[in-house]
Order: C-alpha cells, then sequence, then structure tokens
C-alpha cells in the first residue's frame, strides 16, 4: 500500500477478538476510527480496552479478525511498520525518559519512526528533521517553553502531553491514546481536551477513557465494551440514554 498521509481516512477493526487461554479478552469488537473525529472507548476496569488499542497497534495479534487501513488488510503488518504508515499510540503508564530533556524525549521519538542509518559518531543535534519534527510535535502540545526541561521534573499533566508530543513527532495520521487523562486534576485535564480537541481536524483519534465527562462532552462516537465485547456505540447523548449502558457499566438506568 502506498499511501500518503493525507489519504488516511479510517482505521478499523473488524470482528477482532484476541483470547489469554480460557479468557476472551476482546470478543468480535467491530469499529471505525476516521480522521475528523474522536471515537472513545468506555469500559470497566478488564473490559478490554487496552487490548482492543494492542490489537489495532500491532502490539498483539487476534486470535481471529483484522484490522483496515483504508479498507485494506494490515493485519499481517507489524508494530513498526503500522507505526511508520501512521498509526501512533501511547501507554497507560507514564512512558517518557525521565533523565533527558522534553526535547531530547521527543526528537527520539521522531528518530524512532525515520528509517535511516544511525551513525555512531553523529551528534544527535545535529539530526536537523528529527529536531524540526520535535519542536513542532512540542509547539502543538503546547510544551515548547519547558523544551529543555529534564522531563522527570514535568508535573503529572505535563508528561502526558509529552507523551502525546511523542506520538506527534512520528507524524501520526491515527492516534491511540490510552488513559491520557489518568490521574490528572481539573486544570490539566482542560489543558489536554483542548489539546485533543486541537489534533481532532488532521487526525483519528481512538480515545480509551475512564473519565466519562471527558468522554461524553469530546467524543463524536463513544463505544461501550464489557467483558471484552461492545454493548453499545453511538453519540454521546445515544449512549448516556441507553439503558443497557445504565445499568450494565454506569449501574444506574437514571443518569442524566
Ligand atoms: N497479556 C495478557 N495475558 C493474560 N491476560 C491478559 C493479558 N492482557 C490483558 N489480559 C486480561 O484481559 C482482560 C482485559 O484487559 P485489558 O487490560 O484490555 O482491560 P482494560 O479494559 O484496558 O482495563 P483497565 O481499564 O483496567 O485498563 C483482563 O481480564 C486482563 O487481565
Amino acid at each position: 500500500m502506498t499511501l500518503t498521509r493525507s489519504q488516511f481516512t479510517s482505521l478499523r477493526a473488524c470482528n477482532l477478538t484476541r483470547r489469554f487461554g480460557g479468557l476472551t479478552a476482546v470478543n468480535d469488537v467491530s469499529l471505525d476510527v476516521n480522521v475528523g473525529t474522536i471515537h472513545s472507548v468506555l469500559g470497566t476496569n478488564g473490559a478490554g480496552k487496552s487490548t482492543l488499542i494492542n490489537l489495532l497497534c500491532g502490539e498483539l495479534t487476534p486470535t481471529s479478525g483484522d484490522v483496515l487501513l483504508n479498507d485494506a488488510s494490515i493485519g499481517g503488518w507489524s508494530q513498526q511498520r503500522r507505526a511508520r504508515a501512521g498509526v501512533g499510540r501511547t501507554y497507560q503508564r507514564n512512558n517518557v525518559f525521565a533523565p533527558l530533556s522534553v526535547m531530547e524525549n521527543c526528537r527520539l521519538a521522531a528518530q524512532a519512526r525515520m528509517p535511516r542509518a544511525w551513525h555512531l559518531h553523529e551528534a544527535a543535534q545535529h539530526c536537523a528533521a528529527s529536531n524540526e519534527l520535535a519542536a513542532a510535535a512540542l509547539e502543538h502540545a503546547g510544551l515548547t517553553h519547558c523544551a529543555m526541561r529534564i522531563a522527570g521534573t514535568l508535573s503529572h499533566g505535563q508528561k502526558r502531553q509529552l507523551e502525546i508530543a511523542m506520538c506527534l513527532a512520528g507524524e501520526p495520521a491515527i492516534l491511540l491514546l490510552d488513559e491520557p487523562l489518568a490521574g490528572m486534576g481539573p486544570e490539566e485535564t482542560a489543558r489536554m481536551l483542548e489539546l485533543l480537541q486541537s489534533l481532532r481536524a488532521e487526525h483519528a483519534i481512538l480515545l480509551v477513557e475512564h473519565d466519562m465527562d471527558a468522554v461524553f462532552a469530546t467524543s463524536d462516537v463513544v463505544t461501550v465494551m464489557v467483558d471484552g465485547a461492545v454493548i453499545a456505540s453511538g453519540t454521546s447523548d445515544e449512549i448516556r440514554s441507553n439503558r443497557a449502558v445504565q445499568s450494565a457499566y454506569l449501574g444506574t438506568a437514571d443518569v442524566e
């Protein structure tokens, strides 16, 4: 497949199933993530959300089912190949290199995507292309003012922003974000949601998140998983008023 980034329109899970021994972590899940939209996945602990992201980015192989990029199968592609093609992801746990600067973290992320030989004696700061990508990603994530800070000294919210910047440094078209709001206070959450909104126009965003207010406020589509399976998918209003969701996930039939 030879597509340029601007030609990406969607990433699709087609009947994805993943078993771990006797446990079906993801059970026949189909969903689309389209450029210009935020598609959120809600679910209780252990519902299969991270496993779904791992299947989409190629970190795990499915027991059955397929992953399509613009209607073409990428199910046989490695995670590295998917990343180079534009499928970026962040992790639930903080993934930054604490002793390095914010800029160095981003530059390493940019270099990881570049298919070029390593030159042992070439100073990292001379890699102009990766510097440019890193600087652009930091600017987009609102972290330019922290570029020279040691990553370990950032606040929790800034570290999560840095993870998104590191992902952006790989120039992804599709962002698979695993709980980017976890552990954030209200101000950090608002800043992160603003960032996601600013990325929406040019990216397809799959957002796995427990913060229901944030999900309902920002998502174009919400999918709810229980025990590995999708029980409902629709707009925020549709999901809020869905009785199966209310009883199975929200634990009440009176959610406003
Ligand atoms: N590598 C693995 N080996 C065995 N079981 C696994 C593995 N990865 C996930 N599981 C199991 O699969 C199920 C789904 O896990 P997953 O992490 O996808 O859920 P989740 O919805 O992301 O949960 P959380 O919200 O707590 O992160 C869980 O029961 C989990 O213990």
